[in-house]
C-alpha cells in the first residue's frame, strides 16, 4: 500500500469504491486508521461517516447509529449530515424503529431545499425513497427517485435513482420480469460499476420470473449472479439469493437443494430476527418437509413460517402506523404553529389595543391637564386684571395714593371702626401753596413731578395703618389712626417741614414749594365725617389765611404751629 499523501484525495477514493469494491473500501479505511495522518476537522468527520457506513454494511447497527448521529448533530457540515441521515434511515428501518425513522425522514425532507451538495442530495433522496417505499407508499418513493433523475448533471449515472425506483415499482406490483426499465436500471448500475445495486435488480428480476411461473429461468439467473453476490457480501443480497433459490428449487421439485438453500438463508439470521426472506425460507422448509412426509418437522417449520408471516404483517402495520403517526404529528405541529401564529396575532392585537387605549388615556389626561392649565391661567389673568381694575378704580393715576371717592369711603369706614373701639384719630387736610404758580412758571409736567414728590414725602412720614388720599388737584387728605390731637399736630408739622425741606431739582432749576395743613381730631370734633371734614377745612383755610406753609388745628384756643 502506498502511503497516504493527501487525506482528502484518499477519502474521495475510498468513498468512490464504497459501493463498487467493498473489500478495497474496507482495506482503505483500515490503512487510514493505521497511518493516522494529521487531519482537518472536516476530514475527521468524513472518516467518522465512512466508518459508520462500513459498520452498517457489516450489520453493526448500534455502532453505525452512534457514528451517524454524531455526524448529523455535530459535524456542522450539511452535505455530510444529509448523507448520514440517509444511512441512518436504512439503519432504523432494518431495526424496525419506524417512528424514529419517519421522524428522521421528515427532518431530511426539511433539509432538502437548502442542500447544495448534489451527491449528498441524491443520497438523501434515494434513502427517502426507500423509507417511503418501506412504509407502503411506493408512489411517493417513485417521486423521490425521479427527483434524483431530473437533478442529474450530464455524465452522472442514473443507477441509484433507477435502483430505488425499481424497488418501489416491485412493491407497487407494476414490474414485469421483462420490463424495459428494469433492464435499463441493471444496465445503468453495471455501467456505473455498482454490482451491489445491479445484483439487487437482478434479484428483483429473478423473483418476478419465479412469481410469473418460470422458476427455471429464475434459477438460471440466480446461478449466473451468485458469484458476484457472494463476492460483494452484501447481506440483503445474500439473503435474497438464498431464499430465491429455495423458492425456485421447490418450484422445480429439487427438494434437497431447496432445503439447503432455505436453510442457508435461515442461517444468515439470528434467532428472533424478523425478515421477509425468512418467510420465504421457512415456507420452503415447511413445504419440503411436508412433501417428504416429515410431519413433525413440517409442523415446526410451519410454526416458524406462521410466526414470521404474522410478525411481518405486524411489522407492515407497524410501519404504516408509524408513518401515519409522524405525518399526523407534522400536521398537528403545523396546525399548532398556525394556531400559535393566530393566538400571537390576537395577543399582539390586544396588546396594540391596550397600548392604544393607554395612549388615548394619556392623551385625554394631557388634554384635561392642558385645559385645566389654560382655565387656571385664564382665571389667574382674569383675577389679576380684576385686581388691576380694582386698584385703578381705587387709586389716583398720577400719585398712586387713594382717589377721592375711595378715600372718603375708607375714611367713613375707619371712623365707624374707631368710634366703636373709642380709639382717637386725626384728619389732616393738606394743600400745596401757590401751586398755580409752579405750573405757570415751570409747566404742567413739572407740576406733576412736584405733586408726586410731595406725595412720596408725605408717605415717608406716615404709618401703614394711616389712610392717604388725593382729594383733587393739589389737595390731599390723611387719616392718622390711633392718634391724639397733640400727636396729630406734631405729625402734621413733620409732614409740612419735610415738604418744605424737599425741593424738586429739574434741569438745573430748584423748584421750592410748601404746603398748608389743617388738622381736626376726633377727640375734639367727634367721629362724624361731615363735622370732622368741616373742622379740618376750616383749619386749612385758617392756615392759608395766616400766610401758608403752616399747620392749623381744631384745638380750642387755636394753638397754631407756624413755619
Ligand atoms: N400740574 C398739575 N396741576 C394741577 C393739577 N390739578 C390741579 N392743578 C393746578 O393746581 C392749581 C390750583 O391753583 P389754585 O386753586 O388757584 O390754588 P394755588 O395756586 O395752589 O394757590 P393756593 O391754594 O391759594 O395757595 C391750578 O393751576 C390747577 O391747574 C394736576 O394734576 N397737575
Amino acid at each position: 500500500e502506498a502511503t497516504i499523501k493527501d487525506v482528502t484525495t484518499f477519502l474521495d477514493q475510498a468513498e468512490a469504491v464504497r459501493m463498487t469494491d467493498s473489500a478495497r473500501y474496507a482495506a482503505m479505511l483500515t490503512q487510514l486508521h493505521a497511518d493516522n495522518p494529521p487531519m482537518t476537522p472536516v476530514q475527521r468527520w468524513r472518516l467518522r461517516y465512512l466508518d459508520a457506513a462500513q459498520a452498517q454494511f457489516l450489520g453493526h447497527y448500534a455502532e453505525a447509529e452512534k457514528g451517524l448521529r454524531d455526524v448529523i448533530d455535530h459535524s456542522g457540515h450539511p452535505g455530510l449530515s444529509a448523507r448520514a441521515m440517509g444511512m441512518l434511515l436504512q439503519n432504523l428501518s432494518t431495526n424496525h424503529r419506524y417512528e424514529e425513522m419517519f421522524t428522521l425522514a421528515k427532518r431530511g425532507v426539511a433539509a432538502l431545499p437548502g442542500l447544495k451538495d448534489t451527491v449528498a442530495r441524491h443520497s438523501l433522496l434515494s434513502n427517502l425513497s426507500q423509507a417511503t417505499n418501506f412504509a407502503g407508499h411506493p408512489e411517493i418513493a417513485i417521486q423521490y427517485a425521479q427527483m434524483i433523475r431530473t437533478d442529474l448533471l450530464p455524465g452522472e449515472s442514473p443507477c441509484i435513482s433507477m435502483a430505488v425506483e425499481m424497488a418501489a415499482r416491485y412493491t407497487q406490483k407494476t414490474l414485469a420480469s421483462d420490463s424495459q426499465e428494469l433492464a435499463r436500471g441493471i444496465e445503468a448500475c453495471t455501467a456505473y460499476g455498482s454490482p451491489v445495486m445491479a445484483n439487487m435488480m437482478w434479484l428483483t428480476k429473478s423473483t418476478r420470473l419465479i412469481e410469473e411461473g418460470d422458476p427455471e429461468a429464475g434459477l438460471a439467473l440466480l446461478d449466473r449472479i451468485a458469484p458476484s453476490v457472494e463476492r460483494e457480501g452484501y447481506f440483503a443480497g445474500r439473503a435474497a439469493l438464498y431464499s430465491q433459490r429455495g423458492n425456485a428449487y421447490l418450484a422445480v421439485g429439487r427438494y434437497d437443494d431447496a432445503r439447503k438453500a432455505a436453510q442457508a438463508a435461515v442461517d444468515l439470521f439470528k434467532p428472533g430476527d424478523l425478515d421477509n426472506f425468512l418467510i420465504d425460507a421457512y415456507h420452503v422448509l415447511y413445504e419440503v418437509a411436508k412433501r417428504e412426509k416429515k410431519d413433525a418437522v413440517a409442523l415446526i417449520y410451519y410454526q416458524k413460517f406462521a410466526d414470521q408471516e404474522r410478525g411481518n404483517l405486524d411489522d407492515l402495520s407497524a410501519r404504516a402506523l408509524a408513518y401515519a403517526a409522524v405525518e399526523q404529528r407534522a400536521l398537528l405541529q403545523g396546525l399548532e404553529a398556525d394556531k400559535l401564529t393566530q393566538q400571537n396575532s390576537v395577543l399582539k392585537l390586544e396588546k396594540d389595543l391596550t397600548a392604544r387605549a393607554v395612549e388615548n388615556g394619556r392623551l385625554y389626561i394631557a388634554l384635561l391637564l392642558a385645559l385645566l392649565g389654560s382655565v387656571t391661567f385664564w382665571l389667574y389673568r382674569i383675577k389679576r386684571s380684576q385686581l388691576r381694575f380694582m386698584h385703578l378704580s381705587h387709586h389716583d393715576g398720577l400719585t398712586g395714593v387713594l382717589n377721592h371717592q375711595h378715600f372718603m369711603t375708607e375714611l367713613e369706614r375707619s371712623l365707624h371702626d374707631l368710634e366703636r373701639r373709642n380709639a382717637p384719630a386725626c384728619l389732616v387736610l393738606l394743600d400745596l401753596d401757590h401751586f398755580k404758580q409752579v405750573n405757570d412758571t415751570y409747566g404742567h409736567a413739572i407740576g406733576d413731578v412736584v405733586l408726586k414728590r410731595a406725595t412720596a414725602t408725605c408717605c415717608q412720614q406716615l404709618r401703614r395703618a394711616d389712610l392717604f388720599g388725593r382729594l383733587g388737584g393739589e389737595e390731599f387728605g390723611i387719616l392718622l389712626h390711633e392718634c391724639h390731637p397733640e400727636q396729630g399736630l406734631v405729625i402734621a408739622n413733620c409732614i409740612r417741614a419735610a415738604i418744605e425741606a424737599t425741593p424738586v431739582t429739574i434741569d438745573g432749576h430748584v423748584v421750592k414749594y410748601s404746603a398748608s395743613i389743617g388738622v381736626a381730631c376726633t377727640m375734639i370734633s367727634g367721629y362724624g365725617l361731615q363735622s370732622l371734614r368741616r373742622e379740618a377745612d376750616a383749619a386749612l383755610y385758617r392756615a392759608k389765611g395766616a400766610g401758608r406753609n403752616r399747620v392749623m388745628t381744631d384745638l380750642l384756643g387755636d394753638g397754631l404751629v407756624g413755619a
